[in-house]
């Protein structure tokens, strides 16, 4: 018999689903880089429940309401404009997937007109990515807070410099996830390298997991009091995100520190497995905190696949979606891909609103959505004995 030839990853004209990305990526990557970006926390539960509770989540049509017209897409993410609500959430160590990692991600957002969130832990410079963006669309920086606070003020001061347009701190990795996948997979195939944080990659007793390797500069001691460290450290007015809010009572007490946006976000089911699907924690803020939606942008991410995913977190609220291992698997065929990928969710995005009967996202309700399947997992009240319940930035 002959030597079975190893597949090729199939032409990027050929993929029409974000799915069809997911299934060209282990063809189109190392096997380690495979690991690292698919893999998620444990028994990856919260990964599969992000995705599945979309699905729980029914939509409700309105008919014969005249939807020939345009449909616009076009949003502001903190004041900035985009061409669509979706955006690349950060993340880490884009050369495992494409030689020009970030840059090239950055090129595809451009070409999309999506913003991009760039990663402290990015396989380049802020000001290298933000050098390919060139302000074409808007750029921030997610920031994971360093045991030595002085290393954090400095890469802040380098992404201020370069021109971000907000700071999204992550509040859901005090340690790293513990990802069995990515800690079996030798580290010998990638080749790594992220220069805002300095973090070497090398193997230790525990295993190869990149992300905990990577991860170890990261300061588990960051509590609600930082957000004035955070803000001295920034230029007035400038936007900070909190990134990884699961709970109404931590979204409350975000609106509270006076922080202008949060990301209801379980990092993608890489950090703490069993903590709820992302989409519930919205509905459960839609529930008990709905104030907050007046006061702060809020953002969602996690296990978004689809155009109707997408309409479903634009119903209850969210100003924007993020896109994470998507992005990478677009990465996968480099900006186009990337481009591509976003697109996809796009034109998914637009077919859902006209079948709903709305073109235009201002029009988008929780009305247009049957939650009755999710209702009895969404805790009815904030406690309001809590004392986060009741915090106000004086405070702090
Ligand atoms: C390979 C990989 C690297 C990531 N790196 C970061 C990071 O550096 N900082 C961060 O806040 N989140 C990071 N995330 C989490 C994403 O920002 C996002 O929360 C998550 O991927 C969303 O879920 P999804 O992958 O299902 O879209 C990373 C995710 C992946 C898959
Ligand atoms: C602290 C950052 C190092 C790697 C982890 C990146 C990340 O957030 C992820 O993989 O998820």
């Amino acid at each position: 018999m002959p030597p079975s030839k190893p597949p090729t990853k199939p032409p990027l004209s050929s993929l029409i689903s974000t799915h069809d990305f997911a299934a060209a990526f282990p063809l189109a990557v190392p096997a380690k880089t495979v690991a690292f970006v698919t893999s998620a926390a444990t028994d990856s539960l919260t990964c599969a429940a992000n995705k599945e509770a979309y699905a729980s989540i029914t939509l409700r049509p309105r008919i014969l309401r005249d939807v020939s017209g345009p449909i616009a897409l076009s949003t502001t993410l903190l004041a900035h404009p985009v061409r669509s609500p979706i955006y690349a959430a950060p993340t880490s160590m884009g050369r495992t997937v494409h030689p020009e990692g970030e840059r090239e991600i950055a090129r595809g957002c451009v070409a999309a007109g999506v913003a991009i969130v760039v990663s402290t832990s990015a396989s380049f410079a802020v000001r290298e990515v933000l050098d390919v963006v060139g302000g074409r669309v808007p750029a921030f920086f997610q920031l994971y807070v360093d045991r030595d606070r002085h290393k954090s003020e400095t890469v802040l001061r380098e992404a201020v410099g370069a021109g971000v347009k907000g700071v999204w701190v992550t509040v859901d990795a005090p340690v790293i996830g513990k990802r069995e996948a990515d800690e079996r997979a030798p580290l010998d195939e990638v080749e790594v390298t992220t220069p805002m944080s300095g973090a070497q990659a090398v193997r230790d007793a525990a295993g190869g997991g990149l992300g905990r390797i990577m991860g170890k500069y990261v300061d588990a001691s960051l509590a609600w009091g930082d957000v004035a460290w955070l803000r001295g450290c920034l230029p007035r007015g400038m936007p900070v995100v909190l990134k990884g809010i699961q709970t109404a009572m931590d979204a409350v007490a975000a609106m509270g520190a006076g922080v202008e946006g949060i990301v209801v976000s379980n990092h993608g089911g890489r950090s703490l497995d069993t903590s709820p699907a992302t989409i519930l924690v919205l509905l459960e803020l839609q529930r008990c905190c709905p104030q907050i939606f007046d006061r702060m942008e809020v953002f969602v991410d996690g296990g978004i696949m689809r155009g109707t995913d997408v309409f479903k977190a634009l119903c209850l609220g969210a100003k924007g979606v993020g896109i994470g291992r998507g992005t990478l698997y677009g990465l996968g065929y480099g900006e186009e891909g990337v481009k591509k990928y976003i697109e996809i969710l796009n034109d998914e995005l637009e077919t859902t609103m006209r079948m709903c009967g709305v073109t235009s996202l201002d029009e988008l309700h929780p009305g247009l959505l049957n939650t009755r399947a999710v209702d009895h997992l969404i805790p009815s009240t904030v406690d309001e004995e809590h004392p986060f319940a009741k915090w106000r930035p004086s405070k702090l």
